[in-house]
């Protein structure tokens, strides 16, 4: 089974999916070092600071590279939930966010564009659109270890095959960050 971890970037996915490289029922792929390693993009993008990821050559790599002596696959990256049927999305607040990627040192500009896809819900929405099944969680207030814990249960129930209460608990659009603005 591979379980994608999305989000906008600053929302908790690399923090979590170290923890889950300790985990013996876990296999992790950190997608996004995979992508620059193996030069899996079709583009640099200079001015963005960033790759353009060929997500054709991306999903049969994963493929390739899934070890299924693992019961479970978890891919981390903000581009996770094009190429897996089940993620869980992490959202931050836009405020706390910003404290996040502005001590990463990044340009007001690219702080900016990670803040609005967080008020805008972009990553959620094409979750919603493309996945089988999404589980939304909110990183803002709890710490990385209360984070852990309820991946750890949704992994859990996605075993057992039982994730109805879970699915409620963690539904999509459980969180709203539409009320914020932009200075
Ligand atoms: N509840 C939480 N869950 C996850 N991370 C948290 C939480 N609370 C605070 N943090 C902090 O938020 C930061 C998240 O950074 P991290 O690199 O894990 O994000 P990311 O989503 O992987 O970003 P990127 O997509 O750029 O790799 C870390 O400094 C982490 O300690």
């Amino acid at each position: 089974m591979i379980i994608g971890i999305t989000g906008t970037p600053g929302t908790g996915k690399t923090s979590i999916t170290k923890l889950l490289e300790d985990d013996p029922l876990c296999q992790v792929i950190h997608l996004n070092e995979l992508i620059k390693e193996e030069k899996l993009y079709s583009e640099v993008d200079v001015e963005r600071d960033c790759v353009v990821a060929d997500m054709d050559l991306v999903y049969d790599r994963v493929l390739e590279l899934q070890d299924k002596s693992y019961p479970v696959t978890i891919v981390d990256s903000h581009l996770s939930h094009h190429i897996a049927d089940i993620v869980i999305v992490l959202r931050t607040s836009p405020g706390k966010l910003k404290e996040r990627l502005e001590k990463r040192k990044y340009s007001v500009e690219k702080v900016r564009e990670n803040l609005e896809a967080e008020a805008l819900d972009i990553i959620l929405a094409e979750a919603v659109d493309w996945c089988e099944k999404v589980f939304e969680l909110d990183t803002t207030g709890g710490t990385v270890d209360r984070t852990f814990k309820d991946i750890g249960r949704i992994i859990k129930g996605l075993r057992r095959g039982d994730t109805e209460e879970l699915e409620q608990e963690f539904r999509p659009g459980s969180v709203e960050w539409s009320d914020y603005f932009f200075d």
